[in-house]
């Protein structure tokens, strides 16, 4: 094992044991009462976090909640584990590989090459190429087989290489170069690809097909329809493909099998998880919108934050902190989900993005050593920005009978439109993390004139938790911040359940019995069904009967 990881479960520790008798004090009180009781309170729950100000004091807690986390966070080896990480140890132990998305942006200290890889070197190296390619299609110098500029960039890829560059280049919208529409396409659904078709010109399209494994039955489906209808239009060029398809990828192979040339071909490597790519060659597509200045900027807002794991005292660790809060409500106060909530239009995205990130990560019941977990993993993640939420879900926040963390993410200056509806729209943010943290009592509404017959239904309990995350605004530098926040919180959750947050086997199984469906789909004569179970086979001959093919 890499670094000191047992089978132990955590439960089994003293530290867990401290954390339940805790808990059911913290369930006594209130969040009034806990602000009352410490007028010092943000002195020890309020931190900076490279361009990141984390104000955690709405939060269940008391200091010392934070000391007996920490010392949980000991007690499962969670410096360790940083390091561990940091410097190229196989910690993604079921795929025996290490875990080097923080070399990406320079964050890592490595000592030497890691799995014969001269990490550092290569990064830069790639990192070159792409600014090469960058630039030479953001000045109009290198253009389409008939000589014409893009005008239209198309992502191709599914799950973590589209999630990524998707959010990202809507976040940074501000910051790119608008004179070229992006587009990503990640559905099979034929609705995605045949929507490109209808609004681009294939003379001014360049396609960026994105697959780490470059064998991902959407991407690759998508990405030779996307071929086809390059060479039907462009097939006389002999360069066509050549010119308007790029990919990124780890599987030099595959990608020249499909006729793309290895010059155009940006690669990265095993030790990146498709869910933390965004910040490799994946980001491609990020870079040709914002420019390669820009991207460098966003890779040093994730340098921040690495630097900040490595060097904070567990006590004042951002994301350390993070990651605890997310156990503490999850073990400890039987918590299901947890809502990111941003303040931003922009970040319209922000939640999909953080559901792989966190849910594919921790969504595991078997420890590093296979043995079985006895407490809750991961938790669902969701979202929708603010204000559009408040008028939609935040009312089972408030008065519902489930209790759900809530990060609020506010911004101070807007990126575009009238100035002054900031201030609402942050308002508006601030004011939910009251109402949820202090809620209205009884007193107050009969001393706003409420008839007690009311009071039942308008009584707001309050004492829901939120975590604000607050910064001056929405740069590259804060998002590259922003997303190594969650990447580090999702590991540290990793750590103290002992699960490994860097494989993904739940989701082959299905992809698997979805190849083995589609000839009992598509065959000219009826399928035999006979190895099915009763509900496929009805589904089966429905969508047969549906389509016109015999069953
Ligand atoms: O980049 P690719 O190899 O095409 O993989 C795309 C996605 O598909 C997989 O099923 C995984 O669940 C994701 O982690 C991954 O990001």
């Amino acid at each position: 094992m890499p670094y000191p990881v047992t089978g132990v479960s955590p439960k089994q520790l003293p530290e867990w044991a401290a954390l339940t008798q805790h808990a059911k004090e913290i369930k006594q009180t209130d969040l009034r009462r806990l602000f009352a009781e410490d007028t010092r309170r943000l002195n020890w729950s309020s931190i900076e976090v490279g361009p990141l100000h984390l104000d955690l004091s709405k939060n269940l807690i008391r200091k010392e909640t934070l000391g007996l986390l920490v010392e949980l966070a000991r007690a499962r080896f969670l410096p360790d584990a940083i390091v561990a990480m940091l410097t190229g140890e196989h910690i993604n132990v079921s795929e025996d590989r290490a875990v080097l998305h923080a070399a990406l942006r320079r964050g890592a200290t490595l000592s030497g090459p890691i799995d014969g890889v001269n990490v550092g070197q290569e990064v830069e190296d790639v990192l070159g190429r792409m600014e090469r390619l960058s630039r030479a299609i953001r000045s109009n110098e290198r253009r389409g087989c008939t000589g014409k500029p893009f005008s239209a960039i198309v992502n191709i890829g599914i799950g973590g290489s589209d999630l990524g560059p998707e959010m990202v280049t809507r976040a940074l919208y501000d910051f790119s170069d608008k004179g070229r529409r992006m587009h990503f396409v990640s559905n099979i659904d034929p609705t995605a690809i045949g929507d490109i078709f209808e609004v681009c010109d294939p003379e001014t399209t360049l396609f960026v097909v994105v697959s780490k494994t470059f064998g991902t039955l959407e991407t690759l489906t998508n990405a030779k329809a996307a071929r086809q209808w390059i060479l039907a239009s462009l097939g006389d060029h002999a360069d066509a493909v050549e010119k308007h398809f790029v990919a990124v990828s780890t599987n030099a192979k595959l990608v020249s099998d499909f006729g793309i040339d290895p010059e155009n071909m940006f690669g990265f490597w095993d030790f990146i998880g498709g869910r933390y790519s965004v910040d490799s060659a994946v980001g491609l597509a990020i870079m040709l919108a914002i420019g390669p200045e820009r991207f460098r900027s966003f890779l040093g807002g994730f340098a921040a934050i690495d630097a900040h794991l490595r060097e904070t005292p567990l006590d004042e660790n951002g994301p350390v902190l993070l990651g605890l809060l997310s156990v503490w409500y999850r073990n400890f106060f039987g918590t299901q989900s947890q809502a990111v909530l941003p303040y931003s239009e922009r970040l319209a995205r922000f939640p999909a993005y953080l559901q792989q990130l966190t849910m594919e990560s921790n969504g595991k019941s078997v420890r590093i050593d296979g043995s079985t977990v006895d407490y809750g993993t991961g938790a669902v993640y969701w979202g929708e920005p603010g204000t559009d939420g408040q008028h939609a879900f935040y009312q089972l926040l408030h008065q519902g009978t489930i209790l759900i963390p809530a990060d609020f993410v506010l911004f101070a200056e807007p990126l575009g439109g009238p100035d002054a509806q900031q201030d609402l729209l942050f308002a508006n943010g601030l004011a939910q993390t009251r109402a949820l943290a202090f809620g209205r009592n009884d007193a107050e509404l009969e001393a706003l004139g409420v008839p007690e017959y009311l009071r039942p239904a308008r009584r707001m309990p309050g004492n829901r938790p939120t975590t604000t995350i607050l910064a001056q605004r929405l740069t590259p530098e804060v998002l590259g911040s922003l997303i190594a926040l969650y990447e580090h919180s999702v590991f540290t959750q990793g750590v103290i359940w002992g699960i490994d947050s860097f494989d993904q086997w739940g989701v082959e199984l299905g992809k698997e019995l979805a190849s083995e469906l589609v000839p009992m789909l598509t065959s000219a004569g009826a399928p035999d069904l006979g190895a099915f179970d009763a509900s496929t086979v009805d589904l089966v001959s429905r969508y047969r009967h549906m389509r016109g093919r015999p069953s």
